[in-house]
């Protein structure tokens, strides 16, 4: 059998060269067996520590990431693609995540509630074996997202990073130890969806799933999971819209909007995709748009002034072209012809909303321009989606503000602005996006099932 087609290990490329970086054995349902059962027994000894200890183990977790920022971002820079900027601040939010979940673990604790004739006493028991399931598109954060706070709440992780992208995850794994987080606590698994992910998902010993990934994939989670009512957290795909209103500063929405879906080269579940805009205004944003799309400068990962990277495989560059049909008509980027899986910034003009290209999440470097004509058509437009993950919307006026942001079905909307994500604030889909939240000050508690002891005063 040729290299490329071993199924027992994972081939990891460099997208902006095609060069092989590595070879990873991939985990089997064996492996997965045995993992979840070293597991379960560290998990024991860490739910049995004091929260001060787990808090302590996690910052020092915190401050060991720290001191490897920049090798963690390089090495997802070769395994993801990811501008190196984009790679440190990855890099820094896992950090971020662990410092968070380490406060949050001396923040948890239960209630005492008087009723007749005793008292209710609340606990936040810890799960069991947490299963992550994380997607190639960001690779680390994701994966710290369920990690920091299901270990910080006292539970074992095993992570099973993507085909594509598995060496940050197993570096990661290797600092943990280092920071003196207990052998097997946190595991990595790297392996293939249907084999690793679905061992992972079957498995008896496996409290719950986090998954990250594409929404086909998690609906067939979610109902595995359901046959033995498995807890289950999903964070799934996104079409999400960027409107634009006639009063708005027309400069600064035009400016932003590039970066706003081509930021890790559109593989980002918040892209704006869609960025619709008040007829009125239309061609002027046209006129503007364009020139900050054909400026963004798209190349070599490792330079400091690019700022768009390559798709992430051969397989993505395809269904990308795939989207982009010849009759389209579109506003174009550059990038450079190859080796590597490079596809230009493209903005597609003129197109029906109900197009593939136009209602599909495309995941590569491809949005939409679509005229609207007044609030309520924006919002009648926002939400003719299946999804429901984020959204912009730019006017200066705060009650339209207001309104729009109420009206639009999704979790995480920004006003004159694009950030989707803050790790101090919930996050999370609306309709086919997801389920669950992470991230934010509840995330610890996602983590734990609440237990009730009712103790009577009367006896
Ligand atoms: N909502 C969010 O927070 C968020 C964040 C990032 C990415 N995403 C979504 O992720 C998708 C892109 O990631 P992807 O292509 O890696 O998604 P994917 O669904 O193909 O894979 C995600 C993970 O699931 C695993 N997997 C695949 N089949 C499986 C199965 N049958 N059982 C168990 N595990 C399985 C994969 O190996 C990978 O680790 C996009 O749709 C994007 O919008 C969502």
């Amino acid at each position: 059998m040729s290299e490329a087609l071993d199924p027992s290990h994972l081939r990891v490329l460099n997208p902006a060269t095609e060069e092989l970086v590595a070879t990873v054995p991939a985990a089997t349902r064996d492996d997965v067996d045995a993992a979840v059962a070293r597991a379960t027994a560290a998990q024991r000894g860490w739910a049995a520590a004091a929260p001060a200890d787990r808090a302590r183990i996690l910052r020092r977790f915190a401050a060991v990431v720290d001191g490897h920022i920049e090798e963690l971002a390089r090495l997802e820079v070769r395994e993801a693609g990811h501008t190196l900027g984009n790679a440190r601040w990855e890099a820094g939010n896992v950090r971020d995540l662990l410092d968070f979940a380490a406060g949050g673990v001396e923040r948890l604790s239960g209630r005492q509630i008087p009723v007749a004739g005793g008292i209710d006493v609340t606990f936040l028991e810890p799960l069991g074996v947490i299963g992550v399931i994380a997607p190639w598109n960001f690779p680390m954060p994701i994966a710290a997202w369920g990690l920091a706070p299901a270990l910080a709440a006292g539970n074992a992780v095993i992570l099973k990073p993507a085909e594509t992208t598995p060496l940050t995850a197993l570096r990661l794994a290797e600092l943990a130890l280092e920071a003196g987080i207990p052998e097997h606590l946190f595991q990595v698994l790297p392996g293939h969806g249907a084999v690793t992910g679905d061992a992972l998902v079957e498995h008896p010993g496996i409290a719950k799933i986090v998954f990250t990934g594409s929404t086909r994939v998690g609906k067939q989670i979610m109902s595995k999971c359901a046959d033995r009512v498995k807890r289950v957290t999903l964070e799934l795909g996104g079409k999400s819209p960027n409107i634009v209103f006639a009063d708005a500063d027309l400069e600064a929405a035009a400016a932003a909007a590039p970066m706003a879906y081509l930021d890790n080269t559109g593989q980002d579940c918040c892209a704006r995709t869609r960025i619709l805009v008040q007829r009125s205004v239309y061609d002027r944003f046209l006129d503007l748009v364009t020139p900050a799309l054909t400026s963004v400068v798209v190349g070599d990962p490792l330079d400091e002034k690019t700022q768009m990277g390559p798709l992430i495989s051969a397989a993505q560059l395809e269904r990308v072209r795939a989207y982009v049909t010849d009759d389209l008509k579109a506003v174009r980027g550059t990038a450079p012809e190859g080796p590597g899986f490079w596809y230009p910034p493209t903005l597609i003009t003129d197109v029906d909303p109900t197009a593939p290209v136009a209602a599909e999440e495309v995941f590569g470097p491809v949005a939409v321009l679509l005229p609207f004509e007044d609030e309520e058509d924006a919002v009648r437009l926002a939400n003719a989606t299946e999804y429901g993950l984020s959204g912009s919307l730019w006017t200066r006026d705060v009650g339209r503000a207001l309104r729009v942001s109420r009206a639009v079905q999704a979790g995480n909307l920004s006003v004159n602005s694009h950030s989707s994500v803050r790790y101090w604030t919930p996050f999370g889909g609306y309709k086919q996006s997801g389920l669950g939240r992470e991230l934010g000050p509840d995330a610890l508690t996602a983590f734990t099932e609440t237990k009730n002891v009712f103790i009577s005063t009367e006896a």
